[in-house]
């Protein structure tokens, strides 16, 4: 038996939700670039869950069921303003999360109906919770989400207390949207190890956070975001970066296991990311990142992956760097539990093999004798 290190190239799992196929992405079937420039984000979460798009009847019903469900319990609420002011914010919605659990009745109904229906109701309340976590963190009350509007527009609404401008709105549901799914990546992966011991949904997506959280995965974009500011100006681009290149440091925001010429995903934040600096007037966040591209890109050939420019954009909309990978939950949330549910449909307990690589024949002696 011989192990291949970080599971490369191993096929673990037949899904049918999205696909990367020659460096293309889609979900069922429907192009990223298509869905990144028409689609609302709750749309793409219907998609991921039943496989054909909502008509409007159906995209109603669904955002009447995400506002039904968007406010917090009360007790949760009062837990999290508990948490330590200096919390870790992916931590502290790992914690929230796993919570969530103990305020449903239904946690561990196994039924497809009741899974369904936490689906809606964890995709309804991690905005609210990863909102309420960043005001708690800045000692500001949480503000209780409004009804009748987007995910999209709900979730700026709660972070900031005020009616967000229509520009941020669709610039964050394009980026709610681009982050839905994406087969078989570290989160969703441990997401899916999770529910086929036949544990419920919330362990599913409390490991799924978890596992987001690390810099090499999700936790990347708050990286990219804290490079750029310890860099400071473009002037002083080229010097950082080259250290970095010549000291074989990685840089964040590079590479990716799958894509070898590029993340599809990559192009819309880019776009995003100078459209947003124009309109503030500041394109320095946006030409600094376009210089390290050209650099890293030059010199190692490696490209920029959906975590690149998803900081700049997010630091255009006025948001806080902590909040940047919660912000990747929002929208995952969305796959994790689609790819919980098709585990839950066709599930077998998942149990690799290890390659021992530890010593043989050791004779046990008594700890005195030791
Ligand atoms: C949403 C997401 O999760 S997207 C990914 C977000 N993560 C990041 O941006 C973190 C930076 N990138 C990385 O660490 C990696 O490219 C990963 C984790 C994305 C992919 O990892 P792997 O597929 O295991 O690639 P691996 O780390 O083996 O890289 C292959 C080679 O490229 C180098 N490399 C890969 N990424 C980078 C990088 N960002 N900067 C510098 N060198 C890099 C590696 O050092 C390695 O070089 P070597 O063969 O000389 O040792
Ligand atoms: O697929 C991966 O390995 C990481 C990634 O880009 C994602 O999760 O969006």
């Amino acid at each position: 038996m011989t192990a291949t290190k970080g599971l490369e190239g191993i096929v673990a799992a037949e899904s049918s939700i999205s696909s990367i196929i020659d460096g293309v992405l889609t979900y069922r079937g429907y192009n990223i670039d298509d869905l990144a420039e028409q689609a609302e984000f709750e749309e793409v979460a219907y998609l991921l869950w039943h496989g054909s798009l909502p008509n409007r009847e159906q995209l109603d019903q669904l955002h009447k069921q995400l506002s039904d469900s968007a406010k917090l319990p009360d007790g949760l609420i009062s837990q999290m303003k508990l948490y330590p002011k200096e919390m870790n914010t992916m931590a502290a919605l790992r914690s929230a999360v796993s919570s969530l659990a103990l305020y449903d009745p239904e946690a561990d109904d196994m039924s497809r109906e009741a899974n369904e229906r936490k689906a809606v109701l964890l995709q309804a309340q991690l905005p609210s919770i990863v909102a309420a976590i960043a005001r708690i963190k800045s000692g500001q009350e949480p503000v209780a989400p409004k009804e009748g509007v987007s995910i999209a527009e709900n979730f700026l609404y709660m972070l900031t207390g005020e009616a967000p401008e229509e520009i941020a709105v669709k610039a964050f549901n394009q980026a709610l949207v681009l982050h839905a799914d994406h087969e078989l990546n570290a989160s969703t992966f441990a997401a899916r190890v999770t529910v086929a011991t036949l544990s419920d949904i919330y362990s599913g997506v409390t490991s799924a956070i978890g596992a987001l959280k690390g810099p090499l995965h999700g936790g990347a974009n708050e990286a990219v975001a804290n490079m750029l500011y310890e860099i400071g100006s473009l002037d002083e681009t080229d010097g950082y970066i080259q250290k970095k290149l010549d000291n074989r440091d990685k840089i964040m925001g590079f590479g990716h296991r799958v894509y070898k010429n590029g993340d599809p995903r990559a192009k819309h934040l880019q776009k995003m990311s100078r459209e947003l600096c124009e309109l503030n007037n500041d394109t320095s966040m946006y030409d600094m990142s376009v210089r390290i591209e050209e650099l890293v890109t030059g010199q190692k050939g490696l490209k920029p992956n959906v975590d690149f420019y998803s900081a700049s954009v997010y630091t255009q909309l006025g948001i806080e760097r902590e909040v940047f990978t919660p912000i990747f939950a929002i929208s995952r949330v969305s796959g994790w539990t689609a790819h919980i549910l098709e585990q839950y449909e066709n599930n077998r307990i998942i149990r690799p093999r290890a390659e021992y690589t530890g010593p043989a024949n050791q004779r046990y002696i008594p700890v005195d004798l030791r």
